[in-house]
């Protein structure tokens, strides 16, 4: 549920672009649902829709990892589960530092999902002294203070920023200095970080923006549609309004409108 884009170059140093490595996690998400159901192979095509993604792309990405599938049986459910989970990384455990322990930290602290995904919670971090030594999802949250030594401590590289947004470029910079060299900002505001250091927002709020714009989209070419279905016949409503086909209509969106949970 990243909103937002990592600094770096859209091409990563394996020649796998961004946008690829955006969706390996919807893959492996559907193949994990798979493998749970001991179904062995998969079509490209079934593969594609569970995941949410277009065939053709699917394959284009596949081939990216050198997995071709087998003409008639698709791909190696397992394998390619092994292939992706290899690729982003997943396959050895990642401590991450959790800073900003309120109502979100406590939640994400809570989330069962990061430790079955191979992010192990290795620490929880709060300013407020009161927290300190107070368990959150069984982890006694530590204070600010520490924040180096427990960077260090734990090889964390990691970071998962949840703090009010005036606290949160200064948490980063600490983090940074520390060794951190991933971050995941939940606190709404732009971090800049040095060459080397990646960033991901998350921005629940942005993703119900953007829902809004299209509820309002729909609602104004349902309107359209009735004022123009009698004189326009079979023509698509909100295509004819903007002059466009309906093939072309359908992929257009609005400056900065970049589904941030799921690249296209
Ligand atoms: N991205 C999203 O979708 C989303 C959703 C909800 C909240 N948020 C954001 O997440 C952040 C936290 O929200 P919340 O509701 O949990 O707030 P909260 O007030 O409940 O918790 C904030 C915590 O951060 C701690 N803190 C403050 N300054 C700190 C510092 N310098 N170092 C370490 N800890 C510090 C506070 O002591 C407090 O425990 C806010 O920035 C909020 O806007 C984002």
């Amino acid at each position: 549920m990243a909103t937002g884009r990592t600094h770096r170059p859209a091409t990563r140093s394996r020649g796998i672009p961004e946008a690829t490595v955006a969706r390996l996690p919807l893959y492996l998400r559907a193949l994990t649902a798979l493998s749970e159901r001991s179904v062995p192979t998969v079509s490209s095509e079934e593969l594609a829709a569970a995941a949410g993604v277009n065939s053709a792309k699917l394959r284009k990405d596949f081939s990216y990892l050198g997995s071709y599938g087998t003409r008639g049986v698709g791909y190696d459910v397992e394998y390619l589960v092994y292939q992706i989970s290899r690729e982003l990384g997943l396959t050895q455990d990642w401590p991450v530092v959790i800073v900003g322990i309120g109502n979100l930290g406590a939640a994400l602290a809570n989330y069962g999902g990061f430790a079955s995904r191979g992010f192990r919670v290795a620490a929880l971090i709060d300013a407020d002294p009161a927290m300190a030594g107070k368990p959150v999802a069984g982890i006694p949250v530590q204070h600010t203070d520490d924040l180096e030594r427990i960077i260090k401590d734990n090889g964390v590289s990691i970071g998962v920023i949840a703090t009010p947004a005036g606290a949160a470029q200064q948490v980063c910079d600490r983090l940074v200095t520390a060794g951190v060299t991933s971050i995941l900002n939940f606190a709404p505001t732009v971090l800049t970080v040095p060459d080397g250091v990646d960033v991901r927002k998350v921005d629940l709020s942005i993703e119900l923006q953007i829902l809004a714009f299209h509820e309002q989209r729909k609602a104004g070419e349902e309107t359209t549609m009735e004022t123009a279905a009698g004189d326009i016949g079979s023509l698509p409503a909100a295509a004819a309004a903007h002059g466009t086909s309906a093939d072309d209509s359908a992929d257009q969106g609005p400056d900065g409108d970049v589904p941030a949970v799921m690249p296209a």
